[in-house]
């Protein structure tokens, strides 16, 4: 995918506002967050034929002992591959997550220069393109690299340039700190640190234009990324898609406390948390990651590994489960945050034809398809403006998890979103729109009908 990075690196356009917020230079260029990202161009040839290695060899033997009842009886059901493949998902995000927080702590700490933007004017920082690498990595260390085929949202053209040095430099120094940190996680890391080389093959591996045969993974390093540099919710998304099917899904949500009260401050939650005491991320249960397995029927929530313990597999993972509510005048609905992501007017009008009553939760990121996987609201809307395609990386593993957790993803059709044809959905009609429930999805879409044509959309 050509990004063009329009600004000098280094002196992205990004300031703070007299609230202290991170917010574009050109803030009268905000509704170019509406122009369109280019598609990939490369395919690489993707196997099913994956290579077990010693990705699994530190605390392998431990952790076996320590699965709980319940995991294994979800997991007799499945072959060793499956398994493994969902096991190193998983380990892979809890890495990913625990990376993002470390690079949050210092955009936030400090005035920061390590956040770029893109040509559509949308940020991307150090913790985009480290996550990306380290994820890429990991999955080729474990399967292969031949064998592994990787459609992610990052480029590596913007990073190549020689005006980029600086920020190569961090972005190598983030990941090999990231991958020092493999046995916490249960995988074996390098034997040295990765060269800048390496880390860069890394990120340029990850260009599939995925497709409706074989397997692949998607890939968001950092989804919801303006949320995440203003120190709110952001997510960690991988999905593992086959013949057109997303057949695992792995959410990471490292804002989003296995409580659910905290997700209600979704503006500067970071400093709501860090005015209140006890302060350490451990105590506060902040972040989880949810993942799933597609025929399952099931969607699990894990616990962030706190700092200096290393995870256990399963780690405490607890079955999650969408919401009971099927009364409109009980329901939560979500929405992304930014007006220029979607329609608010139109989501208004809705809420008001259904009978939905409550203020919507806007939320940065794929953390409103945990909120329903989680039951801790019932619906999410996304109606982006006519001619923005949606990309497969924003939407896969969420879809999934909502799906086993219980609820019902569809596009404004009522058709199931279509992940086999390339990097975007293509063919989406008007938006999506997830449900706790038949009964609300319904609804919501019968709505849709009935406002679509007096909509400006
Ligand atoms: N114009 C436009 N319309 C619709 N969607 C867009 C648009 N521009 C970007 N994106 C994609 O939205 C991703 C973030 O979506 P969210 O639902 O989290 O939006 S919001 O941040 O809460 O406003 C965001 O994902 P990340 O880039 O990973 O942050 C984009 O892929
Ligand atoms: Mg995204
Ligand atoms: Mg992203
Ligand atoms: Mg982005």
């Amino acid at each position: 995918m050509a990004i063009k990075v329009p600004h000098r690196l280094g002196l992205g356009p990004w300031r703070r506002n007299h609230r202290n917020e991170l917010v574009p230079n050109h803030s009268h260029l905000t509704s170019l967050f509406l122009s369109s990202f280019p598609c990939k161009k490369t395919l690489i040839g993707c196997s099913s034929k994956f290579n077990q290695t010693s990705c699994f060899s530190v605390m392998e033997q431990e952790e076996k002992s320590r699965v709980s009842p319940e995991s294994l009886l979800d997991a007799e059901e499945h072959s060793p591959r499956d398994e493994k493949e969902l096991e190193l998902a998983v380990r892979a995000v809890q890495m990913a997550c625990s990376l993002c927080q470390r690079v949050q702590d210092s955009i936030i700490s400090k005035t920061s220069n390590e956040i770029q933007s893109k040509d559509d004017n949308s940020p991307v920082t150090v913790a985009d393109w480290s996550v990306q690498a380290t994820v890429s990595w990991v999955l080729s260390e474990a399967f292969g690299s031949r064998n592994v085929s990787i459609v992610a949202e990052e480029d590596v053209q913007s990073l190549s340039k020689a005006s980029a040095a600086g920020l190569l430099e961090a972005v190598v120094t983030t990941v090999n700190k990231s991958l020092a940190d493999c046995p916490r996680f249960g995988l074996k890391g390098p034997n040295m640190p990765l060269g800048s080389s390496e880390v860069l093959e890394a990120i340029s591996r990850c260009n599939s234009n995925g497709g409706p045969r074989g397997r692949f993974w998607a890939l968001d390093p950092v989804d919801g990324t303006l949320g995440f540099v203003r120190g709110d919710q952001y997510a960690i998304a991988l999905a593992l898609i086959e013949d057109g099917e997303v057949v695992l899904g792995v959410l990471g949500c490292p804002n989003y406390p296995m409580r659910k009260e905290w997700l209600a401050y979704h503006h500067r939650y970071h400093r709501i948390v860090s005015k209140l005491t006890p302060t350490t991320s451990e105590s506060w249960d902040k972040g989880c990651v949810l993942y799933a397995r597609k025929g399952s029927g099931k969607a699990w929530m894990q616990p962030l590994v706190p700092v200096n313990k290393k995870l256990v597999w399963p780690n405490s993972a607890r079955p999650v489960r969408v919401s009971p509510i099927d009364n409109p005048s009980m329901a939560t609905f979500c929405e992304p945050v930014e007006k220029a992501n979607s329609s608010h007017s139109f989501t208004a009008g809705l809420a008001h034809s259904v009978g939905l009553r409550k203020q919507p939760l806007r939320v940065y990121s794929m953390v409103k398809y945990a909120a329903i996987a989680r039951g801790d609201a019932e619906i999410f809307m996304k109606f982006a403006r006519a001619g923005y395609k949606e990309k497969i990386w924003d939407h896969a593993a969420g879809v999934l998890i909502i799906q086993e957790a219980g609820g019902t993803v569809t596009d404004a059709g009522g058709q199931p979103l279509d992940f086999s044809k390339g990097t975007y959905l293509e063919g989406l009609d008007r938006g999506i729109i997830a449900s706790a429930g038949a009964t609300l999805h319904d609804k919501i879409i019968k709505a849709v009908d009935a406002s679509w044509d007096s909509s400006s959309l």
